[in-house]
This record gives C-alpha cells, sequence and structure tokens, in this order.
C-alpha cells in the first residue's frame, strides 16, 4: 500500500498519460482501465485523489425500498452467494450485491475486523461518480469485470480494500447490477485478485443464467461458452423462433443480429435437420456441436421448465425486442430502466408502509391483535411479536411505529440473527472513541442511543446471545445504555419491539434464553397468524396482487385462486408476494392462470420422516433374534433407512423449490432449525 502523497501521484501521473478520447471519458482502453477511470474521476466528477472522502450511505427506510424494488434479483442471486460465500469466507472475503445504481442492497460478510470494512456495509453508495474508481462502480460504468486493487480506488480512504466485481445482465439483456467480492487486506496480491475476479465473474454468470431460464421457462435453451467464462444463453419456441437472447449471445451474435434482423435460429447457426422436432426432446439436455461461420459451436440444448400455455407463444414474456442488440462497450448507454426490453415488463409498484389496519386485513385475530396494540401505544410497554417466517412481524413493528407518538422519532431496526455474535455488543450498545483495535474513530453510538424517543427494533431476538441478553436486561431495567470505553452511562427512552419466529418459551426451558428477559420482552405479545390460517386469505391474496401489478388489473382464474387458497405458504405473506410478483411478470393476458404460478401442491406428509413429522407405515426394523430372522430384520431395517433418507431428501428438494431457494422458509416449513437443514443439505449434497 503507498503513503497518499505516492498514491496522489500514481494517479495523476497515470491519468495524465492516458490520451483523452476525444473528450469521452467513457471510453476505456483494455489495458489502462485504472487510468481511464482515474481519468473520468478527475475530469469528469471533478474529483480530487488527496482529498479526504467519505462513503455515502442511505436511510434504512431507502435501503429497505431499494431492496423490494430488487427483490427478484435478491431472491435468485442469494442462493448462489450463500453457496459460494462458504469457500471464500474462510479467507476472509465478503461477498456483496450492488444494485444498477452502486448501492450495496444485501451481503454475506465474512465481519472479522481484520478483513471487514464497515465502508461496505449495505446502503452505502458505490457508483463511480459517487465513490470514484471502485470494483463495483467502475464495472458498471465499463459493464466488464473489474478488479479494484488497494491503491487502484481512486480515494486514499479505500487503499486497504480489495474488491473484484462483475457485473449482471438480466434476462433481456439489461444491466441490473455488480456482485462483488473484497477484502479488508492491504497486502492483497494482484494474482490473488485475478483469481477472485473469475470467481466474481462465474457467480453473475451463475445468476444470470437462473434468472434466464426462470425468465424463459417454457422456451428450450440453448447455452454455449463464449472464451473462457461468458455463457452465451439463447431461449427459442418450438419453431425454432428466437424468443430470448442473453447478454453475452447478443454480444456474441451482434453483427448477425443487427444485420439480418433474424428471427429464427437458423439464422444465426447453419442449420441442423437433425434437429427437426423439439418436441421429442422431453426434459433431456442434448449436446450438439453447430456450425458458425465455419466453426463448430458445442451448445448445450434443454427443454423447457414449465409446458408452454395452450395457444400462448413459448416464450414467458414477450418477445418485444429480442433483436435489439446492445451498444458496443463503452458507448453511452441509456438507464437500464428505460431500456426498451425493460420498459416490456410491468413497472413495480412503489412500496409503502403498511398501517395497522393494512396488517389486520378483516382477519379476527389480527384485528384483535391492533386492539391490544392500540391499547397499550404511547407508553414504554415493551411488544413482543411472534410469527412464523414471513408473516408481516417487521411490517407489523413499522407500523405500529407510525401510528404512535413516536412517529416522528427514528425507528431502528437490528436484525439479531444477521450480525455476528462478536459484533452484537458494538453495533448495538456502542462504543466510544478508540474502544478497541479496528473501531472506528469516531466511535459509535450504537442503535440503542440512535433509536432514543423512537421505536427499537430488535428482529430475530430468539438468536440473541446470552451475554448480549444479560446486557439488553440491564438496559431494559435501567433506562440506561453505557456504550464500552464511553465511561458514562446514557439515559434512553425508547419503545421496544422483539420479533421472533421461535419457540421462545422452549427455549427458556432449555436455558438458551433468559427467563427474565423473556418476561421483560414480552408486555403486549402479539401471535401473528400464518397465512393458511388466516380467514381473511382471499382477500389478503387479492390485496398483494392489486398492489403488484402496476395498474393493468389483472385478476385471478378460479383455478389459479383455488390453488393459490390450498397452498400451505411455508413462507407466509413473503412467499405469496414472490409468486405473485413472478406471475405477474410472466402473465402474458390479463387473467393470471395456474401456468403463471410457480408453485407446487402441498407437500404431502405421510410417509415422511422429517423433523416431528409421523412416519407412515412403521419403517423401524423389529428387534431380531438372530439368524436369517435377524440378518431379514436388519436388511430391512437398511433398506427402511435409505427408504427414509432418499424420502426425506425428496422432501427436502420439493420443500425448498416450493420455497424459492429460501432455507429459511424451507427449514420453518419442515420445522427444522436452519442449522439443522443445512447438515442436511450437505449430508445430501443439494446446493440451494
Ligand atoms: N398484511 C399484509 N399486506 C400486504 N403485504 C404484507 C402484509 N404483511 C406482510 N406483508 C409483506 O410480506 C413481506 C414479508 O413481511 P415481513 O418482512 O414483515 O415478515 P416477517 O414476519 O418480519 O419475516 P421474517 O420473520 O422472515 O423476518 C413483506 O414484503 C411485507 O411487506
Amino acid at each position: 500500500m503507498l503513503d497518499l502523497r505516492s498514491h496522489v501521484a500514481r494517479i495523476v501521473t497515470s491519468a495524465n498519460q492516458l490520451a483523452p478520447a476525444a473528450g469521452d471519458f467513457n471510453v476505456p482502453r483494455a489495458a489502462d482501465s485504472m487510468a481511464a477511470s482515474w481519468r473520468r474521476c478527475m475530469d469528469g466528477y471533478s474529483f480530487d485523489p488527496g482529498a479526504k472522502f467519505r462513503i455515502e450511505a442511505v436511510s434504512d427506510a431507502e435501503l429497505r425500498r431499494q431492496c423490494e424494488a430488487n427483490d427478484e434479483l435478491i431472491h435468485y442471486a442469494r442462493p448462489e452467494i450463500d453457496a459460494l460465500f462458504g469457500a471464500v469466507s474462510v479467507s476472509g472475503f465478503s461477498i456483496s450485491l450492488g444494485n444498477v445504481d452502486g448501492y450495496i442492497i444485501t451481503e454475506r460478510a465474512n465481519y472479522h475486523p481484520d478483513f471487514y470494512s464497515e465502508v461496505e456495509r449495505p446502503g452505502t453508495a458505490w457508483a463511480e461518480p459517487s465513490a470514484g474508481t471502485n470494483a463495483i462502480g467502475t464495472c458498471l460504468v465499463e459493464r466488464r469485470p473489474v478488479g479494484v486493487l488497494t491503491n487502484d480506488h481512486f480515494f486514499y480512504e479505500f487503499s486497504a480494500l480489495s474488491c473484484a466485481s462483475a457485473p449482471l445482465f438480466g434476462p433481456d439483456a439489461e444491466l441490473i447490477g455488480a456482485i462483488n467480492i473484497s477484502i479488508r487486506n492491504p497486502e492483497l496480491q494482484r494474482e490473488t485478485l485475478k483469481v477472485v475476479l473469475g470467481l466474481s465473474s462465474s457467480l453473475a454468470d451463475r445468476i444470470g443464467e437462473r434468472m434466464f431460464r426462470q425468465a424463459f421457462r417454457r422456451c428450450f435453451i440453448l447455452k454455449f461458452a463464449i472464451g473462457a467464462v461468458d455463457h452465451g444463453l439463447i431461449a427459442v419456441d418450438g419453431d425454432f423462433q428466437l424468443v430470448g437472447l442473453n447478454h453475452a449471445a447478443r454480444d456474441m451474435l451482434r453483427d448477425r443480429i443487427q444485420l439480418a434482423r433474424v428471427r429464427s435460429l437458423w439464422a444465426v447457426f447453419e442449420r441442423d435437420h437433425r434437429l427437426a422436432d423439439l418436441s421429442r426432446l422431453g426434459g433431456t439436455e442434448l449436446t450438439l456441436h453447430l456450425q458458425k461461420g465455419g466453426d463448430a459451436i458445442s451448445v448445450s440444448l434443454s427443454g423447457p421448465l414449465e409446458a408452454p400455455a395452450r395457444g400462448a407463444s413459448a416464450g414467458s414474456r414477450p418477445a418485444a425486442t429480442p433483436f435489439a442488440a446492445a451498444p458496443p462497450a463503452g458507448e453511452a448507454r441509456p438507464r437500464p430502466a428505460a431500456a426498451p426490453a425493460a420498459a416490456a415488463l410491468p413497472p413495480r409498484a412503489a412500496p409503502r408502509v403498511l398501517t395497522l389496519d393494512d396488517c389486520a386485513g378483516s382477519d379476527a385475530r389480527m384485528a384483535a391483535n391492533v386492539r391490544l396494540v392500540r391499547r397499550v401505544l404511547g407508553g414504554s410497554l415493551p411488544i413482543l411479536l411472534l410469527g412464523e417466517t414471513g408473516v408481516g412481524k417487521d411490517a407489523f413493528a413499522r407500523a405500529i411505529h407510525e401510528e404512535s407518538p413516536r412517529r416522528a422519532a427514528p425507528f431502528v431496526a437490528f436484525n439479531c440473527a444477521s450480525v455476528p455474535d462478536t459484533l452484537i455488543d458494538s453495533e448495538l450498545f456502542g462504543y466510544g472513541s478508540g474502544a478497541f483495535t479496528g473501531a472506528r474513530r469516531e466511535g459509535n453510538a450504537g442503535r440503542l442511543v440512535e433509536a432514543d424517543g423512537g421505536t427499537l427494533f430488535l428482529d430475530e431476538i430468539g438468536d440473541m446471545p446470552v451475554s448480549q441478553q444479560t446486557r439488553l436486561l440491564h438496559v431494559l431495567e435501567s433506562g440506561e445504555v453505557t456504550p464500552l470505553g464511553a465511561g458514562k452511562p446514557r439515559r434512553v427512552d425508547l419503545q421496544v419491539i422483539a420479533a421472533t419466529n421461535q419457540n421462545l418459551e422452549a427455549q427458556v426451558a432449555r436455558g438458551q434464553f433468559r427467563q427474565d428477559l423473556y418476561y421483560r420482552l414480552a408486555g403486549a405479545v402479539i401471535d401473528i397468524p400464518a397465512l393458511r390460517a388466516r380467514t381473511d386469505r382471499r382477500a389478503l391474496i387479492e390485496k398483494v396482487l392489486s398492489g403488484l401489478d402496476a395498474g393493468r388489473g389483472l385478476t385471478l382464474s378460479p383455478e389459479a385462486l383455488a390453488l393459490l387458497m390450498a397452498h400451505d405458504w411455508p413462507g407466509n405473506v413473503r412467499e405469496l408476494r414472490h409468486a405473485l410478483n413472478r406471475a405477474v411478470h410472466v402473465c402474458e393476458g390479463t387473467v393470471l392462470g395456474c401456468e403463471d404460478i410457480a408453485i407446487r401442491p402441498a407437500f404431502p406428509a405421510a410417509g415422511m420422516a422429517i423433523g416431528g413429522w409421523p412416519v407412515a407405515g412403521g419403517v423401524e426394523a423389529p428387534a431380531g433374534e438372530g439368524g436369517i430372522a435377524e440378518a431379514q430384520a436388519s436388511a430391512d431395517a437398511g433398506s427402511a433407512r435409505h427408504a427414509i433418507a432418499s424420502a426425506e431428501r425428496e422432501a427436502i428438494v420439493a420443500t425448498l423449490a416450493r420455497c424459492g431457494g429460501n432455507v429459511k422458509a424451507a427449514a420453518a416449513a419442515l420445522q427444522l432449525s436452519r442449522a439443522t437443514l443445512y447438515r442436511k443439505l450437505q449430508r445430501y449434497g443439494i446446493s440451494t
């Protein structure tokens, strides 16, 4: 890592050596991509590499809005990020997801203070015009994978960081965000960063492929390698007509597509007469060698994930602009939101904070919950929200705050499960300046102090470690918090709302949760019913749909409504929202049918040996007495165990699919703890 003076000298000299390309700072030349970015920073954004810099971050409310606006991207990215995280976190790396505007919207972080930097937390703004040369921002500008090692960052403040980002492209080839793998390590070697950049690119590729296959799930998909990592994907209907091309395929085939305005696959590749009838492909995958300009290209061809709707084209979405080629790298590009292909999708409804009446709907239990809350509003009696994942505990907590006399003061949410045990103390209770190595110079007020006068929402309270439970109990009893190393206690006036989907009483009985804290938090206990148990399920389904259809007035066919009503919704309203959101995007008319809804029929419980579920048919072998009988019994037991294991595996796969890959929701549906489910996933080799 260089000192400040050498850092500035290197940037200024390199940027000045780069010949300006006719005043267009957006044209990078591959060999000096950092210099091109540095030049953009100095001449385009008027930044000074020697100036002090502080990263901007959006508020929690804005971050939440951005997450909602990108929920589909997060939904597909999260399982892939989780799968890679285990491998990279042992070396200290974190993985984050940036949206198209360069804000980090979610992360799987290695929070070890030696490796993690607070500047990369969710909500921070990394667009190049905001933060100078950096992996996320520069990769979004240049639309290619970018590794930024220590002093390659424009601002000296980031020179302990090394980051590798790859752009994410959506099914219509539009830029939708960036994957970033990063570490705080001033000694990181450039060679290591190159390897990490490869991981970042293939992660972005896999996420893009997931989204493409889902968007064109009623099409045949051709996948072919372009270069070392990029994968071209083409979706065709049963007549080989092009329906969709991903970003890599468009780049590769640009000339052809622009010149010929082709509609058929056979204008791109030479016709292969062995491929006469796609309907015979079924669920299999074929490897073919198709000819293109004298070269044989290895292509894998797979059948649709779903049967095409009768009378509809095989494409899941209108093929409005499958032939509009992306502009060449470096050319000025329209903002993705305005791109014609993206415009084919219905716009999203702006999410709004739900009121208590919205949360209640017309369900009698919810109405009683709201009456109870209204009686205690205004005091400081703690409120405990119980309910399965996705029932709306967070939404309910925000609605309480909005209706309380504290609404002008902050609503501060703290998720006890997503912050590692070692950081809960400093994040929640705060610390004074220089309290420990790695602490921020100016100290950290902590969430309790930030929420003073307002509401502190402690989500997933059941995951709070016992040592922090003791500190929290002390704050609730004394009304005072003493940040680490700050000396003097500070009085705080808070409405505390805690939430959990765990059985706190059972945790108390097992000694995992302090009984005195439980009684403290359980001032008013609100049990939010699961979606399947709500009597106003139908109205709620219709309300969620109308909030997502952006004024298209979509309705549900009677069969689709029956399917939604019969589903058991392990992920509750969140799962419902995801299912309807996807349906809204793929529906071609104004009536949503069963074929638009990606859920499976309710899970068959009979015969499954999962968690506390019953096992039908007596699979335990009786104790034998030796000889043939014992051998038989042991063989039976062996095959019974095998049968149980394969039933269990099948059930986990089915449940995960139903929960859209969400491990937390699947664990809740299977009545397993998340840790147990992860163990089983590993044992059965199931990747999420
Ligand atoms: N009554 C409702 N009407 C419309 N949308 C709702 C309602 N309740 C919840 N939602 C929506 O469902 C989704 C999940 O809600 P929320 O995050 O509040 O659930 P949760 O119980 O806190 O989940 P978790 O336990 O996993 O944190 C959110 O998008 C929320 O806006």
